[in-house]
């Protein structure tokens, strides 16, 4: 797992050789060890080099292993037998130097990179700090706001930046490992010490209090609750007022408490979710590794609102040349506007030149001609939709692959209008779509293995992270939201107010409560579509009450808020009150509080004293119980990808690794007996009956989440 050679006479050159990304399982660190050992101890070695295969130096420590007992030697003494030899090593850092990685090259006495490599202490986003004396030796290095910076963060950086910020001594454009080797054999002689940055002191600025107490605050505001940003500025702190020594225990002392923390659990199952997803596969037996994309060289857009503007940016960024169509002149003119002036935004920012040169706009669709791949991006009704389909069906290449970006309409109705159903596919973005990580990826009943590949392949391009989902009514994420926001509106209804039901979200880690984020996205739009639903509006049931629909509760709270003119943030007015219209700052609204008491009265409801506990069981149990739905219908390969989209879709926090691991974490037996519960308490809320696959689970044992595959009735993918 670790090469040793001897070259070019008195180099030793150690290799890592763990594939794909040279990890520090226990064998590799053995196998330095054992290296180091070897050329320390040969007298015909003077110096040293240490390298990666494959051109990556090594991904850190192998997270893999962080759930096994451990063993193997432990880094940080084989990190210290380095630093602490008479030799000059050299790491030769080519693709990237992360975690454990960069805390064995900040252990060598030089570090010479390729100008393509980066470096980086993601331990952060693992729920960990980097215990491998990265909080010790960074800071001594780099002083102590830049190392602040980049182990709070986790942020990787570029060869360059590295350059400038003194953590590597040199960069090339050739093999970094020929230049480490001719440097290595140039310091023989040269005096080492002040190169073993354990033996240094971290350059301490006047305001250093300021700046750690500053950092504290900052990590405090932005962690929204998640403890290794927190921990990491403690253990910096460390590296600042404590000599090495006992910096480094500290050090420990914190990752210990991290390392068994269920957050850290969390954040490494998101990490190895995030990468499951990437691997799909379908009911039929295609999956990710047998089938190829179409290429996709020219995209379109149709229609030009919001959505349209941020996938076209989103198109462009990638290379892809754009044909952007607004059928109306006033709006393709206004869209026009808008993506040059996002574009030249985004580019300003990565002092780049916006590719401009990519697009084309018209208002013709017989331009599509060319076209390879089309994302429809019209309002949001079905008609409609149907008879762009029909047009795109007719004027578009006989092999174009046809997405939709509906946000839950039936992708099987779109397709059927089409002479290729085969061809169409969901491609379901979140807004902002050039900002959003999340694409769900929606598999019509007769969307081909080809099509799906494409999407998926499209969607990697973007930079986003692709789930596939099955083609249900709002598909995965928008599904589950539904029992969610109903839960909300009905906890105002029996005494809540929304800041309260907010401020549990938010304390629980959502960037945003339910209502704040409602009047973000602007209220009418869940109006329109409970109107065209029968739900309120002049289709409602007339044999129906008011705060019932269709055989179960219903609160017409949302509905009576609209009325008021109050559509959110754009009106200056939701469930909150804002400064201005288009204002952001929420504040709580008397009116709205008067609106919920008269409306109590009216119904003869007794308002009661809401905790937040019911707040989150009722919230997020109800959410959960639709995703255990989900799975059972077959509308998700597993609750990875469920995960996922909430995630990277919905700011579940990250440190709770989405709501089916959540349920994990909590207990399947205590999320039934709540959901049990709270069923009894209102038995005409049928989201909160809870799901058979759950019941299942629980019965069973409560098996791990990648088991819970196994308790599904077969035949069970809709995928
Ligand atoms: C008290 C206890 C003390 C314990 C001390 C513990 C010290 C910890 C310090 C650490 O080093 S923690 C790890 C820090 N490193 C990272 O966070 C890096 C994670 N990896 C990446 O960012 C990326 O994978 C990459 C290295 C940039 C490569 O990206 P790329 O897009 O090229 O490929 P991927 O699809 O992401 O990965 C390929 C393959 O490799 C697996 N993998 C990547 N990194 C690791 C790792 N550090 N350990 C184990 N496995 C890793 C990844 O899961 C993929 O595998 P798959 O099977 O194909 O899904």
């Amino acid at each position: 797992m670790a090469r040793y050679a001897q070259v070019q006479g008195s180099v030793a050159l150690i290799t890592l050789t763990n594939p794909p990304v040279n990890a520090l399982s226990a064998a590799v660190r053995l196998g330095i060890t054992e290296a180091v050992t070897r050329a320390l101890r040969d007298p015909k070695v003077k110096s040293v080099v240490i390298c990666g295969e494959n051109g990556v130096f090594c991904g850190g420590a192998d997270i893999r292993e962080f759930a096994k007992p451990m063993t193997g030697p432990p880094l940080v003494p084989m990190i210290s037998a380095i630093e602490e030899g008479d030799k000059p090593v050299v790491a030769a850092i080519e693709g990237v130097a992360f975690g454990g990685g960069l805390e064995l090259a900040l252990g060598c006495h030089y570090r010479i990179a390729h100008s393509k490599a980066r470096v980086g202490l993601p331990e952060v986003t693992l729920g960990l700090l980097p215990a491998a004396g990265g909080t010790q030796r960074l800071p001594r290095l780099i002083g102590l706001a830049p190392a602040l910076e980049l182990i709070t963060t986790g942020r990787h950086v570029t060869a360059q930046e590295a350059l400038k910020l003194g953590i590597v001594d040199k960069v090339t454009d050739q093999s970094a490992q020929d230049l480490a080797i001719q440097f290595a054999q140039e310091v023989i002689g040269q005096p080492l010490l002040p190169r073993k940055l354990s033996t240094q002191l971290t350059p301490c600025p006047p305001d250093v209090d300021t700046i750690l107490d500053e950092a504290m605050a900052r990590v405090k505001q932005r962690a929204r609750g998640a403890m290794a940003p927190v921990a990491c500025v403690q253990a910096v702190r460390a590296a600042v007022n404590l000599p090495y020594q006992a910096g480094m225990q500290k050090e420990q002392e914190l990752m210990a408490f991290l390392f068994r923390s269920s957050q850290a659990r969390a954040l490494q199952y998101c990490f190895f979710a995030q990468r499951a997803v990437g691997k799909w596969s379908l009911s039929s037996g295609a999956h990710s590794g047998n089938s190829k994309p179409r290429p996709v060289t020219k995209a379109a857009v149709i229609g030009l609102g919001t959505m349209g503007r941020g996938i076209t940016v989103a198109l462009v960024k990638a290379g892809l040349s754009v044909v952007a169509v607004e059928t109306n002149k006033k709006q393709l003119e206004m869209g026009k506007q808008m993506v040059s002036a996002m574009l030249k935004h985004d580019a300003q920012k990565m002092n780049a030149v916006p590719r401009l040169d990519l697009l084309h706009y018209t208002t013709d669709l017989s331009e599509l001609k060319n076209t390879d791949l089309i994302i429809e991006a019209v309002f949001e009704d079905m008609a409609l939709k149907k008879e762009v389909f029909k047009k795109l069906s007719s004027v578009c290449k006989p092999d174009a692959v046809l997405c939709t970006n509906t946000s839950g309409l039936d992708v099987d109705e779109l397709a059927s209008v089409t002479k290729r159903p085969e061809l169409v596919v969901g491609m379901h973005f979140f807004a902002p779509a050039h900002v959003m990580k999340l694409l769900e990826v929606v598999r019509g009943s007769r969307s081909s293995p080809e099509v799906m590949a494409t999407a998926m392949h499209l969607g990697k391009r973007l930079g986003k992270v692709s789930v596939v989902v099955g083609n249900c009514s709002g598909f995965v994420g928008n599904r589950m939201l539904r029992p969610y926001l109903d839960q909300a509106n009905f906890l105002l209804e029996e005494g809540a107010t929304p800041e309260l039901v907010d401020g549990a979200l938010e304390e629980f880690g959502f960037p945003m409560g339910v209502f704040k984020v409602s009047d973000l996205s602007g209220l009418d739009v869940g109006w329109r579509i409970r109107k065209e639903a029968g739900l309120t509006g002049p289709n409602v049931d007339p044999k129906d009450p008011l705060r019932r629909r269709q055989g179960r509760r219903y609160s017409p709270l949302p509905d009576l808020v609209c009325e008021q003119g109050r559509l959110g943030q754009k009106s200056g007015r939701g469930w909150y009150l804002y400064d201005k219209p288009g204002g952001r700052v929420a504040t709580p609204d008397p009116d709205i509080h008067k609106l919920l008491e008269d409306y109590r009265v009216r119904h003869g409801i007794r308002p009661r004293q809401i905790g937040s506990q019911e707040v989150l069981e009722r919230c997020l149990f109800a959410l959960i119980n639709e995703g255990f739905r989900v799975l059972e219908d077959g509308m998700a390969m597993g609750p990875e990808g469920i995960d996922m989209i909430y995630v990277f879709g919905y700011g579940w926090p990250r440190h709770r690794g989405g709501p089916m691991f959540y349920a994990a974490m909590v207990g399947l037996p205590r999320v039934l007996e709540r959901l049990e519960y709270y069923q009894q308490v209102h038995p005409d809320v049928p989201h909160l009956q809870p799901s058979s696959l759950l019941r299942r689970l629980v019965v069973n044992g409560s098996p791990p989440l990648d088991k819970w595959r196994d308790f599904l009735q077969r035949p069970h993918s809709q995928l």
